[in-house]
């Protein structure tokens, strides 16, 4: 047998099957390990077990299985003119099953031999595959979750956002990112309530739909679901984004600016957080990131006693009256320009002092579709002085969303929530506060320099100079140089070449307080180095339970088959370390869960005659009887080995559990 416990003959774990589509009634399978990877996705235990082919970054389109590498994307499809058909009255309406059922068929969504190769017999039932794209690292399989009914977003309201929150939130440990494809209409409302509801996102969620059914020839379906799937699978951005249109936006800054263009939206005051073109380029910078250290979690309660009140000249005082009456909790008051209301309305302005006194929370945004709110006027000061709270730059849909949001947090005062509703919580604001250090760009004064001035050119110096000087903070220790550097303008979650960051780096140097600082800043736990490696293996790898722990409160997980994870379990046992299995366990693995031969760390414990290790492990086997695929169990290892204590110890377990 071999050292680690595997024997070389026995074969890798088999695919437990999940299916490629499902409906919103069915669950998803309970696996032991926190994961649904169904695939033999392996976690490699050191980065010399690679095959050559997987030391290179970019996969080929050849390859299959073990050697590429896959990304899992859950899609929850709720409706929308993307999976619409003409029905009998001649007009659009969502039909349900009709997007899932033809799917397959379409060579540039679903990569059938892909599948038949990788999954064989079974691929009716596993996931879909999106076909090889030049140029990304990982092969995209997806799972299509069909809502029932389907929705024209016209139709949606403030329960369906919560469904979708709480589908993310149950299925959160087990996709590197979700796709939600959604109608048109009420999209950017969708968007917007998200990034309030996911609180600590720390992955890809991208809203997409179309403007023309996708099973029809010439359609935008098509390119904006397999640009979503791509970036939801490849890139970490952790924001609630919208894609349309090749442009993938900060969801809570979306707009619907045409009801029958292509490019349906626009997101007029922050720029697109990624471009698609031959390319796709994402501008890291731009990307918000949370920063406290905090597990993902939903917040589902929204109060719907909220509404948006766009003044015009001459509004009627019983329209105005009637609006900010009771039941309502919090108007968007959309003034004219640059937040203006007419002053000399004194009806009016004394309407709003009341509803403010009771305690109805009011926001100013303007109707202009670019641009801010500010105290530049008499007509508008006047709200300030009211107690009136300025929305900045906020969209009218994004505004009324995070009103429904903040007035549904139960535990905040009238205070907070006032203080929460001008503070900028998922990038969806830009404040009037002066510009800080951050503004100085160390790039460009080193482009400057060096008489490089292109956009790429910049780009490339960035990418290439901070990855190595934040890497060069790490090993120093040194907290002051990491947040100079940020205010130079490095993105602190940059990766270097083998896609690391900063974070692998202090994780597997055990520097608590540089992991602390990089998880305040937002850096992600959830990327993947080029060996599929997370912070969190790193953390292991040096058995570090204060970053461990630190990992996981900030959501970090164990990705990798759950096969994989028993492997490691049965290696540390063999080699008789309690530490490595308290640190698995501490990053939330099943100390049951066994190899791909069947053995548990119990096993090996037990042969290897580890006495301590086997009083350690015995408390977590759910049945310490369990026999791998030889038909032997732990006590079966151990009379082999002659080891008699522990005979009798797994003796007496037998004879308690009997
Ligand atoms: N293009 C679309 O998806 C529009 C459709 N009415 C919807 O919002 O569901």
């Amino acid at each position: 047998m071999h050292a680690n416990g595997q024997s070389p003959h026995l074969t890798s774990a088999k695919p437990i099957p999940i299916p490629a589509v499902e409906n919103d009634q069915q669950q998803l399978p309970k696996l032991r390990l926190n994961t649904i990877n169904s695939m033999d996705r392996t976690v490699p235990a050191s980065p010399t077990l690679q095959s050559p082919s997987m030391r290179r970054n970019v996969s080929d389109g050849n390859l299959v299985g073990q050697d590429v590498k896959e990304a899992r994307v859950r899609v929850i499809y709720t409706g929308g003119t993307i999976g619409m058909m003409r029905n009998e009255r001649n007009v659009l309406a969502p039909i349900s099953n009709a997007l899932v059922r033809s799917i397959r068929k379409y060579p540039n969504i679903h990569d059938e031999e892909y599948a038949l190769r990788r999954f064989g017999a079974s691929a009716s039932m596993a996931p879909l595959v999106l076909p090889y794209v030049q140029g990304e690292t990982r092969r995209v399989l997806y799972q299509i979750t069909e809502y029932t009914p389907l929705l024209d977003s016209s139709n949606m309201t403030m329960h369906d956002w919560a469904r979708i929150a709480e589908d993310i939130h149950q299925s959160y440990e087990f996709f590197d990112g979700f796709v939600v494809l959604h109608g048109t209409d009420t999209l950017s409302y969708t968007a917007s309530a998200l990034s309030f509801m996911l609180e600590n996102l720390g992955k890809t969620v991208i809203i997409t739909g179309s403007q023309i059914p996708i099973f029809e020839t010439r359609t935008d379906g098509k390119d904006n679901f397999t640009s979503a799937l791509i970036i939801a699978g490849n890139y970490v951005i952790p924001e609630v984004c919208v894609f349309f249109g090749n442009k993938l936006m900060r969801g809570n800054r979306t707009v619907k600016v045409s009801s029958n263009a292509l490019d349906a939206f626009d997101s007029p005051n922050v720029p697109p957080l990624a471009r698609i073109g031959i390319n796709v380029n994402v501008d890291y910078r731009l990307i918000f990131r949370p920063c406290s250290v905090e597990r993902f979690n939903v917040h589902l309660d929204l109060d719907e006693n909220v509404g948006l009140l766009r003044i015009f000249p001459s509004i009627s005082l019983p329209t105005f009256r009637a609006f900010l009456a009771p039941p309502i909790k919090g108007v968007v008051l959309q003034s004219f320009g640059s937040g203006n209301v007419p002053s000399n309305r004194h009806d009016l302005i004394e309407e709003l002092r009341a509803a403010a006194a009771r305690g109805v929370l009011i926001v100013n945004c303007t109707q202009c579709p670019t641009g801010s709110v500010a105290e530049i006027y008499d007509t508008g000061k006047v709200l300030f002085d009211l107690g009136v709270i300025p929305g900045y730059d906020m969209t009218p849909e994004s505004a009324l969303s995070k009103l429904a949001y903040v007035i549904g947090k139960q535990e905040w005062t009238l205070d907070v929530k006032r203080q929460m509703l001008q503070t900028n919580l998922r990038g969806e604001l830009t404040t009037t506060a002066a510009p800080k250090m951050e503004d100085y760009d160390l790039v460009d004064a080193v482009a400057r320099s060096l008489h490089l001035s292109s956009p790429q050119e910049l780009d490339q110096l960035g990418a290439t100079l901070f990855p190595a000087m934040i890497n060069a903070a790490v090993v120093d220790g040194d907290i002051k140089k990491i947040n100079n550097l940020k205010t130079y303008g490095a993105d602190l979650s940059g990766v270097n070449h083998d896609n690391r960051t900063a974070l692998h780096l202090a994780c597997q140097l055990g520097n608590v307080k540089i992991v602390r600082q990089l998880l305040r800043n937002g850096v992600s736990v959830h990327i993947r180095d080029r060996y599929d490696r997370t912070p969190l293996l790193e953390a292991i790898s040096i058995d570090n339970q204060e970053i461990i722990e630190l990992l996981i409160s900030c959501g970090a997980h164990l990705t990798g088959s759950s096969r994989a994870v028993g492997e490691q379990l049965c290696a540390a046992a063999a080699r008789g370390s309690i530490k490595r299995l308290q640190s698995y366990q501490c990053a939330g693995a099943d100390l049951s869960q066994p190899d791909p031969s069947g053995r548990t760390a119990l096993h090996l414990a037990a042969l290897h005659g580890f006495l301590e290790v086997v009083q350690y492990l015995l408390p977590f086997m759910e049945n310490p009887q369990e026999t791998d695929m030889l038909g032997l169990s732990a006590l079966d290892y151990a009379k082999r080995g002659n080891h008699t204590i522990i005979v009798g110890m797994l003796n007496t377990e037998t004879n308690t559990e009997v």
